[in-house]
């Protein structure tokens, strides 16, 4: 940890904390040249992640959610909804824990088997955020409940389950744009999880 002897006094300033916590980072950096540059980033830290990939191979179907996204309606996403793999925050438990929790909360499925396949830094000019992916099958034997997300936390999640021919069409044509999801959809077309 911290071992970069061209980055040094590193100073943070709390901006906010009121729901996450984002900070003020500045600190000296050596550049080619020699001379130490005094640089400044602002860091939001929210914790990592987990995501899935849902796929059954006999059906030839993945299950992905759809749900009200607000930074891509400020952004330009027409009407705010993004189509994503189920995915959470990691809380204190491992990434498969987490992963097996948020699945079932917001696609009703037990996943008891799953396969890590990447770990990615989200948006490393930004974020501390580090998410790790998974692929999982699912069967409609491993189906607890609806799904949807959690009351608790104002969650309104469509559950989708879609022929994955229709998936992939969906990604070529830019309807998907989460890129998570494109991370593993494009995961299952390399590694031909379902054919
Ligand atoms: N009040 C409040 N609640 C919040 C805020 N941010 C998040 N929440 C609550 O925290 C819940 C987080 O739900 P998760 O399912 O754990 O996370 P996620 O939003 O799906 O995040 C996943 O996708 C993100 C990418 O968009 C990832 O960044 C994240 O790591 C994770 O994989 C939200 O439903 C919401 O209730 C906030 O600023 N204020
Ligand atoms: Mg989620």
């Amino acid at each position: 940890m911290m071992i970069n002897k061209k980055v040094r006094n590193i100073q943070q300033k709390l901006l906010s904390d009121n729901y996450y916590i984002l900070n003020r980072v500045t600190f000296d950096y050596l550049m080619p040249s020699g001379h130490w540059v005094n640089q400044m980033r602002e860091v939001y830290d929210r914790g990592d992640g987990a995501g899935i990939l849902l796929y059954n191979k006999a059906k030839k179907t993945v299950i992905l959610i759809k749900q009200f996204r607000m930074p891509t309606y400020l952004s330009d996403n027409e009407d705010g909804s993004l189509i994503e793999i189920a995915a959470g925050m990691l809380d204190k438990d491992n990434p498969e824990a987490c992963i097996i929790r948020e699945t079932e909360e917001e696609t009703g499925y037990r996943l008891k088997k799953v396969k890590k396949v990447y770990e990615g830094y989200s948006s490393p000019g930004v974020m501390t955020e580090k998410m790790h992916f998974f692929v999982g099958e699912y069967t409609e034997a491993m189906k607890v409940n609806e799904g949807g997300g959690l009351d608790s936390e104002a969650e309104d999640i469509e559950v989708m389950e879609i022929p994955f021919d229709r998936a992939v069409e969906m990604l070529h044509k830019g309807e998907i744009v989460d890129t998570r999801t494109i991370v593993l959809l494009q995961y299952a077309i390399i590694h031909k999880l379902i054919e």
